[in-house]
This record gives structure tokens, sequence and C-alpha cells, in this order.
């Protein structure tokens, strides 16, 4: 994957189906070999700094891996790529939010402020569902360093290698019910999505939503996701 390619895909998309949905789907991200190389790592147990075994915790079902540094060129590449056009909408959230708040132009440099508050660890991730498994309702904070948007690819293909285990968000909304948005996802698209909450203008001004994200169960096979956040943890 080019950097050009990725722009040409930001370019086509709806970005502002962040903004009116929640979320964006970003088709075709990866190749089917790109797809199979990164669910290949899983094996690998020095591409990994930690696992997961996510029942033990509460967080449903299922296992995931945190990437060790340096991550696999793939994933420091997506990494890289993603950053300029996400912090473009980050930052005009933090306008509209009058947080102060800016993200630099280059992601190198909003690590070295993660850094510098003692988070320094890697949080990309590949994640394995198995028939059953599921992923509970959650946010990805890792510490007061939190960048507000994060990517989600899904490496398998729906209806070959898995059934069920639908990518799903919710959006609660102050004062009302919440709201759940299902992003269908084929093999190679990523999702972008909140990390924890976002601006939505309402009839008083701009007001915060809270955002949750997870994985419905599995009915049968293998999923795998690549998970890309973009702060680093303590
Ligand atoms: O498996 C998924 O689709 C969700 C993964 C996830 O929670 C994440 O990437 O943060
Ligand atoms: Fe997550």
């Amino acid at each position: 994957m080019t950097t050009g390619r990725l722009i040409a895909i930001f370019t086509a998309m709806d970005l502002t189906d962040i903004d009116r949905h929640g979320a964006a789907r970003l088709p075709a991200l990866l190749s089917p070999d790109q797809c199979a190389a990164i669910i290949a790592l899983w094996d690998d147990p020095a591409a990994f700094r930690k696992e997961v075994v996510m029942a033990r915790h509460g967080y449903g079902s299922g296992r995931y891996r945190y990437f060790a540094y340096p991550l696999p060129d793939a994933v420091a590449a997506l990494r890289d790529t993603l950053w300029p056009a996400l912090a473009d909408i980050a930052n005009r959230w933090m306008e509209m939010l009058g947080t102060g708040d800016i993200y630099p132009a280059r992601h190198a440099d909003f690590l070295a402020r993660c850094a510098l508050g003692g988070q320094d660890k890697p949080t990309p991730l590949l994640l394995r569902y198995e028939a059953g498994d599921w992923n509970a309702l959650h946010q990805d904070v890792y510490g007061p360093h939190i960048f507000p948007l994060q990517a989600a690819i899904l490496l398998s293909r729906p209806e070959h290698d898995f059934t069920g285990g639908a990518f799903v968000l919710t959006e609660q909304r102050p004062r009302m019910q919440s709201r759940a948005e299902v992003v269908p996802l084929a093999q190679g698209d990523a999702v972008i999505f909140p990390v924890r909450d976002r601006p939505v203008t309402g009839a008083r001004g701009v007001h915060r939503v809270q955002m949750r994200h997870g994985v419905s169960r599995l009915l049968s096979g293998e999923r795998y996701t690549l998970g890309i956040i973009f702060h680093d943890a303590t």
C-alpha cells in the first residue's frame, strides 16, 4: 500500500460520515495478500509485547496481542499514512469543543508527547475471535494522552472465514436513549471511529456524545482484525 493509494482512497471517501454517523468505512484499504500477511504475524511471538485473554478481564471472549516496537512495516505504514487526514478531523473537533488541543502534523511528534507523559508502549493490536467469541463495548483509552480517532481493519472474509461477528458502535446521547450503528465490513476494509467521544452540534451548541465499540458474537469460523490506535499506552 503506497501513501498515494491511501490518499486516493481518502479523497474518494465520504469523510463526513464520521460527523454524520460517528463512523466512516474505508473500502479495500488492504489487499487480500496484505491481510493474509498480517494474519500470519499472529504466530510470531517476537512481533508482540503482550497477549490479552479477553474472558479473564470481562472484556468478552477471544484474544488479542499488542505489537511490540519496532512495529511491522505494514502496521507502521498504516499509522503514519492515516495520521494526516485523521489529525485534520481531530483538530477540527478540538476547535468545535474549544479544548485548545492541537495535534501535530507528524504522528512521530504526537508519540513523543505521549512518551513524555509516560505513554511509550505501542497500542496497535491484532485480534482473533473464534466461534462464540465477542468483544464487549469499550473505549481504547490508555492514559491522559488520547488521539480521538482510531481505525480497525477487518482481515478475514465475512461469510467465508466467519459468520456473525459484526462491528458495532454505540452512541450515548446526553439524557436520551443510546443509538447503535453496525458497520458492515468486507475483507481489507477499515472503519474509522471515535475512541471515546465526538462533538455533535445541537440546538444549544456543541456537546460531546460518548461512543463505545465492540463486536457481536461470532457464529462460526475465525475472525482477525488489525486495530490501529494512535496514542501509546503506559
Ligand atoms: O475486532 C474488531 O472489529 C474490533 C477491534 C477493536 O476493538 C479495536 O481495534 O480497538
Ligand atoms: Fe477496541
